[in-house]
């Protein structure tokens, strides 16, 4: 990462250091990984325009799990994709790691996706034509590893998801519940500062659901920060902090007392956004 969040940003309104992060102070907790202001998405379809995310305020510190849930077309999508670069907002402000990023362009947001964050969807979105070996190495391949360091990372990972032997498999050879262990392998390979994960269970059996809820607890568990949409109230218990969104907004944020609480502060320079 460039030394820019750490350091405060000096170049100009556009890209300026988050001031939550510069208020934040020892024993504050460190610089947010999400921070969102007045966040706002109207979506213009076919029919009468959907206001699908109405002014969020929203803070993610570094080794949160925090799910997102709410009714269907509450708009909890539309705001992670808002805050993977997935999708523009209309207005409101958005920060990752301390950095000003609403008003990055695509190239600049493919970059910051590319190395920081990673994204697992509801239907795995895996390159049907590549071998589960090529769908995971691809993005350390293109976030600039040698052939070599993308081999290690993704055997490292496939052992670690269960899935050693299925290397040169094809996607649709193999279970819903393999296909998501494969794309969660795939947005990890480059160790993202943030994984965003939309409804990652949705189209998973029982046994699927209780596996990729083991492993995001288990990444958890290691400080990854991890904000995920889901529907399921099973899936959100493994979370350490539950927003429920309603219409738009944010009707609640409530933090779950059993669930690991990842470290509140100090570990930005681990997880820090690499751009
Ligand atoms: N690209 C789009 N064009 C037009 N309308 C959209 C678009 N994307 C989402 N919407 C609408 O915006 C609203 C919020 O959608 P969104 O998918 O964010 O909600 P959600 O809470 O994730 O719903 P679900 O749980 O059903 O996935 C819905 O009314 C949806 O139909």
């Amino acid at each position: 990462m460039s030394h820019d969040a750490a350091s405060g940003d000096r170049r100009g309104p556009g890209t300026g250091p988050d001031p939550a992060a510069e208020t934040a102070g020892p024993g504050h907790g460190s610089v947010p990984i999400v921070r969102a202001e007045g966040l706002t998405k109207t979506h213009h379809g076919e029919g009468a325009p959907v206001h699908a995310v109405r002014g969020v305020d929203l803070t993610v510190r570094p080794g949160e799990f925090v799910a997102v849930t709410g009714p269907s077309g509450a708009g909890k999508s539309t705001l992670l994709h808002l805050i993977g670069g997935l999708q523009r907002p209309d207005s409101g402000k958005l920060w990752l790691d301390g950095r000003r990023v609403d008003e990055y362009r695509e190239a600049r947001w493919a970059v910051l996706r590319r190395r920081s964050i990673g994204v697992v969807f509801q239907f795995f979105n895996l390159v049907s034509n590549l071998t589960v070996a090529d769908n995971v190495e691809l993005p350390a391949l293109l976030a600039g590893a040698s052939p070599r360091a993308a081999r290690e990372s993704r055997a490292e990972l496939l052992a670690e998801l269960g899935l050693e032997g299925r290397e040169k498999s094809m996607p649709g050879e193999l279970s819903g519940g393999e296909q998501q262990r494969v794309a969660l392998a795939r947005a990890l390979v480059n160790h993202p500062a943030l994984l965003l994960a939309d409804e990652p269970a949705g189209s998973l059996d029982s046994k699927g659901t209780r596996e990729v809820l083991r492993l995001l607890s288990r990444f958890h568990q290691r400080g990854q920060t991890i904000l995920m949409v889901t529907h399921d109230a099973r899936m959100a218990s493994a979370a350490d902090r539950v927003i429920s969104f309603f219409d738009g907004r944010i009707a609640d944020d409530a933090r779950l007392g059993g669930g690991h609480r990842g470290p509140a502060g100090g570990v930005s320079g681990v997880l820090e956004l690499k751009e």
